[in-house]
């Protein structure tokens, strides 16, 4: 698929489809013939759009006009505060961490304030081991810290601990001050972190309410930290605005970039490919791999369709980072069950190059390294691993980014939600709820000793009567 007028982001599907190597892969007329089910499916997806469920798309004009905004407040703090750091989990911490990860140094925070911009260091907490987070306060002054508490619901324990932890710190060092050095991200009418920010007067960004965590990442969710950070915000919206574009007016699957890209992952899933792998090539995206395994894991695993039956459906999305994992996963790839399907994402040009000395007196079968560049060294890593996969008849196909830009990586966001969406139609599921998570989070709140939770609580002691333990 070509560049579509200043596009920069390709996909190539050579390696899902049907070649003298890999007699298994798809025909074109298999992709065709999926066109009426896609077409079902974009019209699933407007009556959606009307209803206001799909606002990861319908918002993103309103929500770039927020980014003046958003810049002013982010530059406002960045001269005044040493470190960001965010509290939150899931898709309240994912997309922000890969953001930063892909478009910042990869060394940021420790790298000199002035080859930071003068900007503050990012930590993103997104866990609640007490030993992380203890070590990360021993480091913060907290008088020099601003903490961004992002939560949609405004409810989630962990972010809600974090948050009480920080409060408290925050109300003993800074006294008075101590609203400063909160700013909430939430939605605008529910949850419990909502009140507490009127009343206490912490500075707020809103989350549109028909935008769940895991599709919040072009929102104030991401926007804020990364424009903290130095990150051009407009060109990530304007990145994401021209795929969203590229997905809303091209037609049929061989043109439109979602509809390939679910559709290729549905025949696949026809076909017993159960698990999906995600493996970047370049480290800057290893984090957006965590971030899209959330997408598709709790946007498509479900166990009831549309109508009620029950389906079990989903496909496991697996992390990857190539080349690292050539020598830890790719074996199992090539040469294990035939039940996964690759999506490499490449980078054309990295911003960086490194040639490797070239030293004629060391052993010869290492002089084919010398004069050539690591980059040169990980694409033929990447092209052989893609090789090695066609001749065991394996299916993969390739993201290509021309380079590391917030152009490219709002690009490379609204494809993977859009592509998400198609494969929830697809799929006859609704993408946009977790059930299956409420069971462990009501469970939580039984065991801690919530309110209203105490006959969940017996039921869990009594679940626990029966262990079988090793070594007790
Ligand atoms: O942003 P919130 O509401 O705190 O939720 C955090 C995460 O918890 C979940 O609701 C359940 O895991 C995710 O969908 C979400 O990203």
């Amino acid at each position: 698929m070509g560049n579509q007028g200043q596009l920069g982001l390709q996909i190539d599907y050579t390696g899902m489809m049907k070649g003298p190597q890999n007699p298994d892969g798809f025909r074109n007329e298999e992709l065709l013939g999926l066109q009426t089910k896609l077409d079902q499916a974009k019209t699933s997806l407007e009556i959606r759009w009307e209803a206001g469920q799909l606002d990861f798309t319908k918002l993103l004009i309103s929500i770039k006009e927020q980014v003046p905004e958003i810049i002013k407040y982010a530059d406002t703090v960045a001269t005044r505060f040493d470190n960001f750091v965010v509290l939150g989990i899931g898709g309240s911490a994912l997309g922000p961490l890969a953001v930063h990860q892909a478009l910042n140094h990869y060394y940021y925070n420790e790298l000199p304030p002035e080859k930071r911009g003068h900007r503050p260091r990012l930590y993103v907490v997104d866990n609640i081991d007490p030993v992380r987070f203890n070590e990360l306060m021993e480091i913060l002054d907290p008088k020099k810290t601003l903490f961004n508490v992002i939560s949609k619901s405004g409810n989630t324990s962990e972010t809600m601990a974090q948050f009480l932890i920080v409060r408290d710190i925050l109300r003993r060092e800074c006294g008075n001050s101590y609203p400063e050095h909160i700013v909430v991200t939430t939605d605008k009418e529910k949850g419990n972190l909502l009140p507490i920010a009127l009343v206490e007067g912490f500075q707020r960004f809103v989350i549109p309410a028909g935008i769940g965590g895991r599709f919040s990442e072009l929102t104030p969710v991401g926007l804020l930290a990364a424009a903290v950070c130095g990150i051009d915000i407009d060109q990530l919206m304007d990145g994401a605005l021209s795929m969203d574009h590229w997905i809303w007016e091209s037609k049929g699957v061989l043109a439109n970039p979602a509809q390939l890209r679910a559709g290729l992952a549905y025949l696949s899933w026809q076909k017993g490919k159960n698990i999906s792998v995600f493996m970047p090539y370049a480290d800057g995206l290893k984090t957006m791999a965590d971030w899209y395994a959330q997408l598709w894991a709790e946007s498509l695993g479900k166990r009831y369709d549309l109508q009620g039956r029950e389906v079990f459906v989903g496909q496991t999305p697996v992390k990857a980072l190539g080349v690292t994992d050539q020598h830890s996963q790719v074996q199992l790839y090539v040469e294990g069950p035939d039940d996964k399907v690759l999506t490499f994402v490449t980078v054309e040009r990295f911003k960086e190059s490194r040639i490797i000395p070239l030293d004629s007196g060391l052993p010869e079968d290492i002089h084919f390294l010398g004069g050539r560049t690591l980059e040169e060294l990980l694409f033929a890593e990447q092209k052989a691993t893609e090789y090695a996969l066609t001749l065991a008849n394996r299916q993969h196909q390739k993201i290509i980014l021309s380079s590391l830009d917030e152009y490219n990586i709002g690009q490379l966001l609204l494809l993977l939600e859009w592509e998400t969406a198609y494969m929830g139609e697809l799929l006859n599921i609704n993408a946009y709820d977790q059930p299956g998570v409420e069971e462990g989070k009501n469970g939580t709140y039984a065991l801690m000793g919530r309110k209203g939770y105490e006959k969940k609580k017996l039921e869990i002691e009594e679940y626990g009567k029966t262990q079988y333990r090793l070594n007790e």
